[in-house]
């Protein structure tokens, strides 16, 4: 059975944490892991910080960086991009390859850390049945989906117009997915409307708006006292660069050149942060690595490129 690799903040200042941080992910190895038959356990469990962010201290420069002036989650460059392929979402050989790719590894990561939180059973093919969940920033739903045939009632947002008919048009081909509400619209938005969701859930969306910390307090206004919320992204590192920029945009062209900006990416400590002031507390994070060998996605203890964070609300909010 694969052991969790467990990363532990525990220095006393937050600069020295960060600086362990940073050497562990840029020394860290491609993939120590490599059994196929790995269950989506805990693969790093980031304790609470040890001393509690006074939410009336200045920010660190890491999060001063992204608290960027504009309250709305808006960044219409970032929606023209979506909106000009827009057509191509089910396309599995399309721009949205990578994300069909990696997407039974990114439900594996979901099911389990969702299936732990509520309390449901993970072999039962329907464990999110009686539990409401948003999708913001659904694109085509091609996460919404899955989600709603695992029983849970799902709500599919997307600021883009084009996504939400497109989205629409595929759930309707069939009955369960028809379920799905989509709507055009954004996280804050819905808090303005008072929505509250068991499960606030936004994949490879928070590097393309316009300020992540507070698109981070709408997740957390979304999510329920006793709910969670999932966010997956890219991490601000030079394996990033190398990899999701230079490689799949400029040499292997498996998306449009453009689609992301390395500035605009997060370190995982930076979620972690920007998480915690919007009253998040984030338990569990993986990483998700891919084979080229086998073309094919995993999850490991490798956060150094894509990841994905599971967190629960805390009690103060
Ligand atoms: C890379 S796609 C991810 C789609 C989907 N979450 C997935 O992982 O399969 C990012 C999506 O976020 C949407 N988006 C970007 N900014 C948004 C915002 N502020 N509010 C809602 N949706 C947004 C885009 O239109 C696009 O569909
Ligand atoms: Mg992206």
């Amino acid at each position: 059975m694969f052991r969790a690799k467990t990363i532990v903040f525990s220095s006393s200042t937050m600069a020295s944490k960060l600086l362990l941080t940073r050497l562990r992910t840029l020394t860290r190895p491609s993939n120590p892991f490599k059994n196929p038959n790995f269950e989506a356990q805990t693969l790093i469990q980031i304790r609470q910080y040890s001393d509690p962010i006074d939410p009336a201290a200045p920010p660190t420069p890491a999060i001063a960086n992204f608290n960027r002036a504009s309250k709305s989650s808006l960044n219409e460059t970032e929606l023209e991009k979506f909106s000009a392929i827009a057509e191509t979402w089910w396309d599995a050989e399309g721009p949205f390859k990578p994300l069909h790719v990696m997407n039974p590894t990114r439900l594996a990561f979901i099911r389990s850390t969702l299936c732990r939180h509520f309390g449901k059973d993970q072999n039962c093919a329907r464990p999110f049945e009686g539990l409401k969940f948003v999708d913001v920033g659904c694109g085509g739903g091609i996460i919404s989906e899955p989600l709603a045939r695992m029983g849970a009632s799902v709500m599919g947002i997307d600021a883009v117009e084009k996504n939400i008919k497109i989205a629409q048009l595929h759930a309707d081909l069939d009955p369960i997915t028809s379920s799905i509400d989509y709507r055009c619209t954004t996280a804050e938005k819905l808090v303005e409307e008072q929505r509250q969701f068991d499960a606030v859930i936004a994949l490879e969306v928070i590097e393309h708006v316009a300020n992540p910390s507070e698109f981070c307090k709408s997740l957390s206004e979304l999510t329920s006292s006793s709910g969670a919320t999932i966010i997956s992204t890219i991490n601000r590192s030079m394996r990033a660069y190398a990899t999701t920029i230079i490689m799949a945009e400029y040499v292997l062209n498996w998306l449009p050149r453009g689609t992301h900006e390395w500035s605009s990416f997060l370190t995982p400590e930076e979620l972690v942060l920007i998480l915690q002031r919007a009253s998040i507390s984030v338990e569990e994070m993986a990483g998700f690595v891919y084979n080229p060998l086998t073309g094919r996605w995993s999850l490991s203890d490798d956060i150094s490129v894509n990841f994905i964070a599971f967190g629960r609300k805390t009690a103060n909010e």
